[in-house]
């Protein structure tokens, strides 16, 4: 295990362990690295200007995470946010995301011409995965949304479960995973002890080979983009180890490429804010106490603590 590894696994809090500099390909996401990212808005925008996010996810049981993502979206600026739910849930989400549209399907005989309607050419950017554990033949959907949607797509949870490699062979959009350690380590049909070694190494791999995205999800969160570059996010403390925090990322993620930020930016952005928000939560409730909901409660306070 290198010093890299301790630092990214948050067992030191040493960060020059990490070359930074121009020359070198792994970098950290600070405050002075993001803080352009988020520009002013132009007095004669109007909602169409701030993207149209899509979401297919929650599932019975886990309707939170729908709710989660759908929230964390409109708090990070979002024009237009819209849930593609199951019916099981809708109720729930409907009435818990009160400012983002809903359209219902039905499990047992989805329509794939109305998730291509109702999603695919609706939305800007597509989100799915969180919370679709409990969902029926959610692989077939996933697959019709890689093979159909030219749009970026960020893949969580359940999403990166189901998705095998073929499927990211010559994919047409690009494609943003945010996998935790257990995930990352299944994706690469190996145990979570090896993914913890050389860290950075195995991530710009995964990122490169199979061109995408990827946002490695830990104590310190990196982002790596298939050029081979990765960036270690500086914010965010152990009182995000709760359910729901990681739905919350995926909901700001979108949301960001959604408002068409260059997409490496879009990502250390995001990562960087929703670690900051878990930060003043922290500073506000305490580490114990921190719930995924109060990421996204302190969410404007960071967006205007990094733009000022
Ligand atoms: N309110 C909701 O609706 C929620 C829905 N959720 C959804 O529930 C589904 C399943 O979540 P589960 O928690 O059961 O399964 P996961 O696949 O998220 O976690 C499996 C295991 O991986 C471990 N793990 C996570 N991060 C790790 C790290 N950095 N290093 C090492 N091990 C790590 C966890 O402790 C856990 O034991 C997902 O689809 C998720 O989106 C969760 O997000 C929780 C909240
Ligand atoms: N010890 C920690 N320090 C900082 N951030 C953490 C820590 N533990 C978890 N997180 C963050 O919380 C989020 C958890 O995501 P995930 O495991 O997908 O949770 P869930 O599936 O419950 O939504 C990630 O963004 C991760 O970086």
């Amino acid at each position: 295990m290198n010093n890299f590894d301790d630092y990214i696994l948050g067992k030191t809090d040493t960060s020059n362990v990490l070359i930074k500099g121009e020359n070198s390909k792994i970098n950290l996401t600070e405050h002075a690295d993001i803080k352009d990212f988020i520009k002013k808005r132009a007095r004669d925008s109007h909602k169409g200007t701030y993207g149209r996010v899509g979401f297919l996810s929650g599932s019975k049981g886990m309707a939170g995470a729908c709710v989660l993502n759908l929230n964390a979206a409109l708090r990070s600026g979002s024009g237009l946010v819209k849930g593609f739910v199951t019916n099981s849930i809708y109720t729930i989400v409907d009435s818990m995301s009160l400012e983002a549209l809903t359209y219902s399907f039905d499990e047992q005989n989805l329509s794939f011409s109305d998730l291509n309607r109702e999603l695919i050419q609706f939305s800007d950017v597509i989100a799915t995965g969180s919370g679709c554990a409990n969902m029926r033949n959610y692989k077939n959907i996933l697959e019709f949304i890689i093979k159909s949607a030219s749009q970026t797509l960020v893949i969580d949870a359940e999403g990166i479960n189901q998705l095998k490699l073929e499927m990211l062979k010559n994919h047409k959009q690009n494609i943003v995973l945010t996998p935790h350690y257990g995930e990352f380590a299944n994706l690469l049909k190996k145990d979570v002890s090896y993914v913890r070694k050389d860290i950075i190494d195995k991530a710009t791999e995964f990122s490169n080979k199979y061109n995408v995205y990827l946002i490695l999800k830990g104590a310190r969160t990196i982002v790596c983009c298939p050029e081979g570059y990765a960036y270690v996010n500086t914010t965010g403390n152990p009182g995000m180890a709760t359910a729901g925090s990681g739905d919350v990322l995926t909901g700001i993620v979108a949301s960001f490429i959604g408002q068409k930020i260059y997409i490496i930016d879009a990502l250390r952005l995001s990562v960087y804010l929703h670690g900051l928000a878990g930060d003043i939560g922290n500073s506000n409730v305490g580490e114990y106490s921190l719930v995924a909901g109060d990421i996204i409660k302190y969410l404007p306070e960071a967006i205007q603590n990094t733009i000022r």
